[in-house]
């Protein structure tokens, strides 16, 4: 697993531009080399903040949209459309205006779809969504995710995998059903520690004051049970992608020198 790096910057507008303008660049880059690429979304402020400032990019032409695959991190388990599923408000900041090959958006189920309200097999049907994905070299059972971003919530959960929740446990499963989440909807859909943590690169993505304490903990050498996001590492990349409110309670010796 990486190292974590850090990069701090001015505020969450100029962290969504920054984030969005790499985005570009690792989509790219992924096409260049393999033909495609696999992002995995995260819902969230941070998040969709990301994907409007990735809308309003003009570099965002450089993406061949129609040789990407979009999945997520987490869902809230509810209908078709509401207004708090992660994916509804991708579509609203982004993904209803690039050209996507619909095939290749990999939206987690709704609780009115074919699994009803049984959220257990809405995440196996998932799970096996993505190891249909998975190629050969795939050992963990989902794709290579080039780039995985996920929210940090004010509580160090990431996707919804919350500190102390069971989910945060699961060594075995890709993607689980979250019952009793601490944040509201109860029910959710996440992938899990094994799954994120089999992205090449990882970025955490945290803005505002009130991702300081969660962002100060994670980094200060909680474990993952007590500090999901501290378990959150990519293979050949940890990134932290902060604002200077969110970096405000790191110690000194954990900021990156060009901010210090
Ligand atoms: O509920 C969720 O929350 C987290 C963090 O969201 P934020 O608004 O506090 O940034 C998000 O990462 C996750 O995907 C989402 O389902």
């Amino acid at each position: 697993m990486s190292t974590p790096q850090l990069v701090v910057h001015r505020d969450k507008e100029l962290m969504a531009q920054a984030a969005a303008a790499r985005l570009i660049t690792r989509i790219v880059d992924a096409q260049a080399s393999t033909g495609t690429a696999n992002v995995v979304l995260t819902g969230g402020r941070n998040g969709n903040g990301v994907l409007a400032a990735l809308a309003a990019a003009p570099a965002r032409d450089a993406i061949d949209w129609g040789r990407l695959d979009l999945w997520w991190g987490d869902e809230r388990f509810l209908p078709e459309g509401d207004p708090e599923r992660n994916v509804t408000q991708a579509r609203e900041a982004l993904l209803d205006s690039v050209p996507l090959d619909p095939k290749r958006v990999h939206a987690m189920p709704a609780s009115d779809g074919p699994w009803g309200a049984d959220a257990e097999a809405a995440a196996e049907a998932y799970a096996e969504e993505l190891a249909r994905a998975a190629g050969p070299a795939n050992h963990g059972g989902v794709p290579t995710f080039d780039v995985l971003m996920l929210g940090v919530g004010p509580d160090t959960h990431v996707a919804s995998l919350f500190p102390e929740h069971p989910g945060v446990r699961e060594t075995e499963r890709t993607v689980i059903g979250v019952h009793g989440s601490p944040k509201p909807p109860p029910t959710r859909i996440s992938l899990t520690l094994p799954a994120i943590r089999s992205a090449r690169e990882v970025w955490l993505l945290a803005a505002g004051e009130d991702k300081a304490n969660a962002v100060a903990i994670a980094l200060s050498g909680a474990g993952e049970i007590q500090a999901p996001a501290a378990g959150a590492q990519g293979r050949a990349r940890t990134l932290w992608l902060l604002d200077t409110a969110a970096a405000a309670q790191l110690p000194r010796s954990l900021y990156p020198p060009a901010s210090a």
